[in-house]
């Protein structure tokens, strides 16, 4: 540990998310191990702020704005992106590729599908997206796809605005005009509304349980809109989470340690990110496990010393990224399994973004 601030993290986060992350504490942290914390003006060229040792970010909100065509947006956007072509020894957390990817639930759901993890239980409730206004043709868009009622009706852009939260629960065909589209529809799984939050950081994760929605089955009932941010939130109390008599009775499952570290090992080699949250529902009867959504670098509500797992981290791919600058391609003095090769991660996250979606 040093004492002398030497090195540089810098970072970018919303007002909002350095609030609610308390992050005036992660400054001691990083003064604790010789760290100067600097947060990016994006405003300007990042060559004058420099230079860096890593750089830290939640872009989600602007990289949104700025696929929407938004030139400030954009702007701000290639000045990061061209201070990491100019930096390559500046460690990144995380890929702007990968977090891209999570931006759009159609991409992340696809590239989670044909990750081999169906294998061991674990699934994406089958989904689809409807780009089109057309009634006739979202029927049979959803049957094709094997979207069964009820569904869930998701925003395609999955951060970056409220409108992104806003979903709606379809349990008929007449409920298929209140989709809008670009949306993707995912098959509504029964979980006996509760929900589990894996928060990945690094090589680490942490589990937590959050309410969910109760269980729902095909009807001739009206659609249901809802704000994902009142049902799964820890303080949450929707009434859309209060089980039926009915199935009060229902077991629920308890998820296994092992199927986590699985799933949450398989999803950070695919998408090459340290910082992610993956939502999973334990199918009643069947204990399956399915993925409902995966959230870039998210709140992290309840886990235990996060900024010291952040330090560790950062610690991390420092380490790691300096010893892919000497050794390109040659990891294997420092290759602990999964744990340690974030370049390979980095990079296959790279060559399949622009392939797989
Ligand atoms: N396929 C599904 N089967 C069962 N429940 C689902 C499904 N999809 C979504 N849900 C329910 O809807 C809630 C919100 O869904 P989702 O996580 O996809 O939305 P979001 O806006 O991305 O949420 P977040 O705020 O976590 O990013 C989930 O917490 C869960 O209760
Ligand atoms: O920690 P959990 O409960 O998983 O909640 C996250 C949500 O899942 C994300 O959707 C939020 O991201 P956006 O507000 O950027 O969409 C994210 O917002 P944040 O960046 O403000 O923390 C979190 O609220
Ligand atoms: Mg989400």
């Amino acid at each position: 540990m040093e004492n002398k601030s030497t090195k540089v993290i810098g970072y970018w986060l919303s007002e909002k998310k350095t609030q609610k992350l308390n992050w005036t504490e992660f400054n001691f942290v990083c003064r604790k191990y010789g760290f100067e914390l600097v947060k990016l003006d994006l405003s300007r060229d990042l060559e004058e702020q420099g230079p860096f040792t890593v750089i830290l970010h939640k872009l989600t909100d602007i990289i949104a704005l700025a696929i929407q065509g938004d030139p400030e947006a954009q702007a701000m956007i290639s000045r990061v992106e061209n201070y990491i072509k100019c930096h390559p020894e500046v460690a990144i957390i995380d890929p702007l590729e990968s977090v891209r990817k999570l931006l759009d639930r159609y991409c992340s759901y696809s590239f989670i599908h044909d990750s081999g993890l169906e294998k061991a239980n674990v699934f994406i409730p089958s989904f689809v997206e409807l780009t089109s206004n057309d009634f006739e043709e979202n029927l049979k868009t959803l049957r094709m796809a094997g979207v069964n009622f009820p569904f869930v009706c998701k925003p395609s852009v999955a951060h970056g605005s409220s409108n992104a939260h806003k979903l709606r629960m379809i349990f008929n065909e007449e409920g298929v005009k209140d989709c809008r589209p670009p949306c993707v529809a995912q098959s509504f799984v029964n979980h006996n509304a509760v929900l589990y939050k894996i928060y990945l950081v690094g090589d680490e994760h942490f589990l937590v349980e959050r309410p969910s929605l109760k269980n729902f089955y095909p009807s001739d009932r009206g659609t249901i809109f809802f704000d994902s941010h009142d049902v799964s939130k820890a303080d949450s109390t929707s009434s859309l989470s209060i089980l039926d008599p009915d199935d009060r009775e229902l077991s629920t499952i308890q998820p296994e340690a092992s199927k986590l570290q699985q799933i949450v090992r398989v999803v950070r080699r695919k998408l090459g990110m340290s910082l992610m949250g993956i939502d999973v529902v334990i199918e009643n009867g069947s204990g399956r496990y399915g993925i409902i959504d995966i959230n870039a670098y998210p709140g992290y509500d309840g886990y235990p010393n996060f900024f010291q797992s952040l330090m560790n981290l950062i610690l991390e791919m420092i380490n790691q990224h300096n010893c892919d600058l000497i050794s390109p391609g040659d990891d294997s003095g420092f290759d602990t399994g999964d744990s340690s090769d974030e370049k390979k991660k980095q990079s296959a996250a790279t060559e399949d973004s622009w392939f797989n979606c």
